[in-house]
């Protein structure tokens, strides 16, 4: 393949990893989000035991969760509906996905033939402008709730147990968000079903794989730009063995330590103004590794796209007025696409 030659460069950055170029000059970061110096360890992000939250001793465990709704946005969480072993199969599942040849992966596609982006599917994310920076990711998005919804056409049929278990993982961690939204819930001292009646059963989720090729240019090249997830809650389910993910708190950055048999919650923008701003949605970011790939699992749960979403009232009075306005949830994360290509936040469109 020639050097140069702009249409010759796969655009799946597994390919561009594969065939052994550098990353081409578009995933290279403005100097100010070019990830420069190592990111400190933030080692007091809590491990929340969910069924400590709701038992005798539960005063001790809301208190960590408070610190970590109030400080970093978010926190480990371990639950008896995900056993070690089960997050190791649908870390493999994952595995085995990106690991299948191209010809099998581009079977599923996020993209018409006629080249039009679909949100869901495998491939790259939207380009929205020419002079977009590019994350270095490929990705697998599919909704899975609500479940009459899901394009069975865009799940993986290999590995042959892709379906069945992100089936299983879907409901387990449904499960899971339903309990940590009570807590926070319960923690702005909103009656405890505040957000779990909001999200629904239209709610939805979509999955999102992502694989991360290690990357010669880690200096400059960031797996994902910064960014605030839309969601009212995501749970990620981290890599193992590698880390990368990395939050922003008082303007520095700090790396998510890895706890194998932990998922990772992290508060949406969603939330944030549910809460009216008293709990916010962390920005972070990727980073690439030179040596290794990494491969994350996220999970976005939203209140259906028609419905609207505002400041709970009671979070509101005259010493602290609503911070922002009433937005219908699918104009809301049709802005989010938009910001994220831009690498700007689209939580400044709903504020007041
Ligand atoms: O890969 C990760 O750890 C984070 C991914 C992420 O932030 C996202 O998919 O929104
Ligand atoms: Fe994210």
């Amino acid at each position: 393949m020639v050097i140069g030659e702009e249409e010759a460069v796969p655009n799946l950055v597994q390919e561009i990893a594969l065939s052994g170029h550098e990353p081409p000059a578009k995933f290279f970061q403005k100097e100010e989000n070019s990830p420069v110096a190592a990111a400190p360890l933030a080692s007091d992000i809590p491990i929340i035991d969910l069924v400590r939250l709701f038992q005798l001793d539960s005063d001790q465990e809301s208190g960590r969760l408070k610190m970590a709704l109030e400080t970093w946005g978010l926190f480990h969480v371990v639950s008896d509906q995900l056993s070690v072993s089960f997050l190791d199969e649908v870390r493999g599942l994952a595995k085995k996905f990106f690991y299948l040849p191209k010809e099998e992966k581009l079977r599923y596609r996020n993209l018409t033939d006629d080249g039009e982006f679909k949100l869901e599917g495998y491939g790259n994310d939207r380009i929205a402008s020419e002079d977009q920076v590019l994350d270095w990711n490929d990705r697998l998005y599919l909704l899975v709730q609500p479940e009459n919804e899901r394009n069975l056409q865009l799940w993986p049929e290999t590995p042959s147990s892709f379906r069945s278990v992100l089936h299983k993982f879907s409901i387990e961690l449904r499960k899971v968000a339903n309990i940590v939204l009570k807590a926070i819930a319960l923690a702005l001292e909103l009656e405890e079903n505040y957000f779990t009646d909001r999200l629904g059963d239209d709610a939805s989720a979509y999955a999102r794989f992502n694989y991360y090729p290690s990357c010669p240019k880690s200096d400059v090249v960031l797996g994902m730009k910064p960014h605030s997830d839309g969601s009212v809650l995501t749970i990620l389910l981290l890599d193992k063995d590698v880390d990368g993910i990395q939050v922003l708190k008082d303007g520095e950055w700090f790396t998510v330590p890895i706890v194998p048999h932990a998922v990772l919650v992290n508060l949406g923008d969603q939330l944030e103004i549910m809460s009216n701003g008293i709990f916010k949605s962390p920005v972070h970011r990727v980073v690439t590794n030179t040596q290794k790939e990494r491969i994350s699992m996220a999970m976005f749960y939203s209140c259906n796209a028609k419905k609207y979403i505002e400041p709970a009232s009671c979070l509101a009075d005259e010493t602290r007025p609503k911070l922002y306005k009433k937005v219908m949830v699918e104009e809301y994360l049709g802005k989010l696409f938009e910001a994220f290509a831009q690498g700007k936040r689209a939580i400044d469109f709903a504020k007041i």
